[in-house]
């Protein structure tokens, strides 16, 4: 195993150093890098979707390239600006409902990074991604007040937190709502189809056990999908391609340009959009970058421990 630190270009999920382990396998490394602060049985399919990678067990490509969006994080207006610009994407993710964060300044990011798109040209699209932050009747609210200051919102992400309320709020609203953490958090990621509490799923390869049960989910859900990044390094995102690339139908660009918020990574190629796409393509890893971005032998003890706990919860699980 490997162990990597990465600084962030702007803070991010409160996260402004990022830390992966890199497994090798047969076909090459897998990405292992569940948040620090989850438990075993959280990180476990997060190790499933390393392991199918390592092994080269993804499906084969229906497609070339992954439209994606670029990711907004809760900054002021002209930083918003600035990253839509640089991104260069025809879509953009902005993160909403953060704490402190009031609605006007939520308005004025709106609204920069609309002036941002249409500068760039014709087209632009803007979700808002609020991550279970809002109750019912504020979720209401400021999706409409915020559809309004980006003159048109392509969807809300997670407006509240249950699924029970995504399904109040989709009764509510005209905007369309998707769901990410009511399906990867969730007992059972189904519930959002029986209470048509969504118009779209956002997935994301490690937390829901890699590629092929992303594809099998995907199957059942019966939702368009979205591939979203759960932060990784160009080598975890590859998974992440590798899904939107099999999925028969791709009608919205994904979440996966997230390697642009990390200030290194471990391939010289990196899963960089360019014309607001990923090539679908399995960037290699260069040894010189394991070494340079190495993670202190104390860290990666913590890895190693992390890695047996997850290893001492799948014997626990077995009949
Ligand atoms: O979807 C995107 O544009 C980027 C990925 C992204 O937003 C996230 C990645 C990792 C952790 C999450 O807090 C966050 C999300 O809420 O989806």
């Amino acid at each position: 195993m490997r162990v990597v630190s990465i600084a962030m270009r702007t803070r991010f999920r409160g996260i402004t150093l990022r830390e992966a382990a890199l497994l090798p396998g047969v076909a090459g490394w897998g990405e292992w890098s569940p948040f620090l602060e989850y438990p075993p049985e959280v990180a476990e399919p997060w190790l499933r979707c390393a392991e199918e990678a390592a092994a080269g067990l993804w499906p084969a490509p229906l497609r070339d390239r992954v439209p994606v969006n670029v990711t907004v994080p809760a900054v002021g207006p002209e930083r918003a600006h600035e990253i839509v610009l640089a991104g260069g994407c025809r879509t953009a993710k902005v993160k909403v409902a953060e704490p402190g964060q009031v609605l006007a300044e939520e308005e004025a990011r709106l609204e920069a990074v609309r002036d941002a798109l249409d500068t760039l040209g014709p087209g632009g699209r803007i979700r808002v991604d609020a991550n279970g932050g809002w109750s019912v009747d504020e979720a209401v609210a400021a999706i409409g007040r915020l559809d309004r200051a980006a003159g048109g919102l392509e969807y809300a992400e997670q407006p509240v937190a249950s699924v029970e309320d995504l399904a109040l709020v989709r009764r509510r609203v005209s905007v369309p709502v998707a769901a990410d953490e009511s399906i990867r958090r969730a007992e059972d990621p189904y519930r959002v189809r029986e209470l048509d509490a969504a118009d779209i799923a956002v997935l994301k390869v490690q937390p829901l056990g890699g590629v092929r049960a992303c594809l099998e989910i995907a199957e059942r859900i019966g939702l368009p999908v979205v591939v979203s990044s759960a932060l990784e390094t160009s080598v975890g995102i590859a998974a992440g391609v590798a899904l939107a690339a099999a999925l028969p139908e791709l009608p919205y660009a994904c979440g996966l340009a997230t390697v642009q918020l990390l200030t290194g990574d471990v391939v010289d190629d990196s899963l960089l959009p360019v014309g607001g796409a990923l090539p679908v393509v399995r960037p290699a890893v260069e040894a010189a970058r394991l070494d340079a971005l190495a993670a202190a032998p104390e860290r990666v003890a913590h890895w190693e421990a992390r890695l047996a706990q997850v290893r001492a919860v799948r014997k626990d699980q077995r009949p």
